[in-house]
């Protein structure tokens, strides 16, 4: 499990330490780590440290000490260190920086840290901008691995004629404790006013001191730190984390397995309402994925010609009512009056109002939910028993306009955790917001920010394929039912679908390759672009929802 800390969480952990005046032997410990990581980055990517040229770009708080003191080190190594005070830049010589910056083996970034707000002076900025030219990057992104640079690119001479310094690949950023210009408790940068393009100094690897700070957990900044190294200096944090990720190893700790005695029902059954004559696959992708899971048994309760697409395509799944421990509302478009049907028993069964005797029975424990696509476009407002909702940035843009407090997409999407955190309050569930980083919110608590998956998982289908993961979660995690109070496990269990979700599109490998197992699984990729995991092809949402079933069996070592 991967941990995230707000930046006043971490200076109030700093500040006994300081105020006995270990400030300089907290920076020292800092400044000597970072230096050992640019050293080996320096021999694993550019073969050797000695005689390579560094630039090191300084701020003007204890981020810039550590650099400074980081430079020090670098240079007694015999690298060639260029020190830049990153603050007195005149926007004049920003070209020219920009270039020397593409020329270099190593830049390191120590202009802003723990106290980093979104965005970059403009004459950084410029200097940035020409440097990602110098490269032929077009957004900040950090140096594709070699093993990732496509063959043609990487034989013959020096790429094309704009690429300047050296091969791709070798170049290695490398920031001090957060990138800078992302905002070490939230995660957000600020785009460029001219170009649209974020402002941020995109690494390969960030070393960050003590704990990982949340703004790196949390998109954009998860894909600006790149590879994240946490380095001991004796802070020890006793607060609540603000920001969670679960990794493919927490996963078989936390995910619902069948006891010994298990039958059917008591594994959970599933009461699923998707698919209509116009998006009938859309039903057999959800089924397809929760059958896949492993759910004790699939009720379906779509109307013609779904039901009949769905008992075709999945011979298992069970026509009809009957109960069921969770439910799976909306995908493909399924009748509105159904699905409002479905929601208000189960609200009703939550308040105890259908108590035969008619006593009032609050607290019921009710079956959980999961509410995708067409069923979030019924909510108005704080639901009465407890709910999962899987929006994308648009479906909760649509949202939180019916609830009062408008947001547009980019705005959601240039600061997802925000909305994500708003949108659990004010629904009274949990909110998973989809996207390259995937967001599980509750409301209060910390958030959960699940990233295993690749840009491939883009595809019509994959989200329907998630809804079945979290429905049968929720049922076999709750068969004697769930409350508001089972928010934060109901969280951790849709966080763990996404991870599962995003790990199923790399261990289905289009190219035929064996599949991902076990250990190797457990490990997972790091945002994908790790060196030594090869690069995951198209993805199909059919044959995503078959692959789930081979990612657990890795997973739980099966
Ligand atoms: N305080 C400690 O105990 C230790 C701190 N260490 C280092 O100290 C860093 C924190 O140092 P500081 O608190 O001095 O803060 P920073 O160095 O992060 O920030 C310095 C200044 O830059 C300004 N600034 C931030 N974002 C800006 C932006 N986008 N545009 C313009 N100005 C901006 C801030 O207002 C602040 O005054 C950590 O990240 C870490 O690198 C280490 O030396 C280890 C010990
Ligand atoms: N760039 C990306 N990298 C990784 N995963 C992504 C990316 N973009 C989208 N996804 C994932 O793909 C899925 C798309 O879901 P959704 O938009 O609901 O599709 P649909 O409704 O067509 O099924 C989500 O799980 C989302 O997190
Ligand atoms: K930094």
């Amino acid at each position: 499990m991967r941990r995230g800390y707000t930046a006043a969480d971490v200076r109030a952990a700093e500040r006994p330490l300081l105020d006995r005046g270990l400030g300089e032997t907290l920076m020292a410990r800092a400044a000597y780590a970072l230096a050992q990581v640019c050293l080996r980055e320096l021999r694993e990517h550019a073969g050797g440290a000695y005689g390579r040229r560094a630039v090191v770009l300084a701020g003007p708080g204890n981020n810039g000490g550590d650099a400074r003191i980081a430079a020090g080190h670098l240079a007694r190594a015999g690298v060639g260190v260029e020190l830049v005070d990153a603050l007195a830049l005149d926007a004049a010589d920003a070209p020219a920086l920009g270039r020397r910056l593409a020329d270099a083996e190593l830049v390191v970034d120590g202009v802003f840290g723990t106290g980093a707000r979104p965005g970059l002076p403009a004459a950084l900025a410029s200097a940035v901008a020409h440097w990602r030219e110098a490269r032929g990057q077009r957004e900040p992104g950090r140096n594709t691995p070699a093993a990732d640079v496509p063959a043609g690119h990487r034989r013959g001479p020096e790429g094309t004629a704009r690429r300047r310094g050296p091969r791709p690949g070798t170049q290695r950023v490398i920031a001090v404790d957060i990138p800078s210009g992302v905002d070490g408790t939230d995660g957000t940068t600020r785009s460029d006013a001219a170009d649209g393009l974020p402002e941020y100094i995109a690494a390969d690897v960030t070393v960050t001191f003590a704990e990982e700070k949340a703004g790196l957990l949390l998109p954009p900044g998860r894909v600006a730190a790149g590879r994240v190294e946490v380095a001991d200096i004796g802070v020890e944090i006793d607060t609540a984390p603000d920001v969670l990720s679960l990794e493919p190893a927490d996963l078989a700790g936390v995910w619902p397995t069948p006891a010994q005695t298990a039958h059917k029902y008591s594994r959970g059954v599933l009461g699923l309402l998707a698919g209509s004559a116009e998006y009938p696959g859309a039903a057999i992708l959800t089924a397809t994925a929760a059958l896949s899971t492993g759910v004790g048994m699939l009720r379906v309760l779509t109307a013609e010609p779904a039901r009949t697409a769905v008992l075709q395509a999945c011979p298992e799944t069970v026509p009809g009512e009957g109960r069921v421990q969770a439910w799976a509302l909306g995908p493909g478009a399924p009748e509105p009056e159904r699905m409002q049907a479905i929601m208000h028993q189960i609200a009703a069964d939550a308040a105890g109002s259908t108590a035969q005797d008619g006593s009032a029975r609050p607290g019921s424990r009710v079956p959980p939910a999961v509410l995708d696509a067409a069923a979030l476009d019924l909510l108005d407002g704080p639901l009465a028993f407890p709910a999962v909702l899987t929006p994308h940035a648009g479906e909760l843009s649509r949202l939180l306009g019916r609830l009062g407090e408008p947001a547009a997409r980019e705005e959601i999407e240039a600061a997802p955790v925000r909305y994500a955190r708003r949108a659990a309050e004010l629904t009274a569930a949990v909110v998973l917001l989809k996207g390259a980083v995937t967001l599980v919110a509750v409301p209060s608590g910390p958030v959960f920010a699940q990233s295993a998956g690749t840009p491939w998982l883009a595809t019509a289908g994959s989200g329907d394929v998630l809804t079945g993961i979290i429905g049968a979660a929720l049922a076999a995690g709750f068969l004697e039912g769930a409350s508001h109070e089972d928010l934060p496990r109901m969280a951790e269990l849709a966080a763990a679908a996404a991870e599962i979700h995003g790990l199923s599109a790399w261990h289905h490998h289009p190219d035929g390759g064996s599949p991902r197992r076990g250990r190797e699984l457990r490990q997972g990729p790091q945002l994908g672009h790790e060196a030594g995991h090869r690069r995951p092809g198209p993805v199909r949402a059919r044959d995503l929802a078959w692959a789930v079933r081979d990612t657990l069996s890795g997973l739980l070592g099966a």
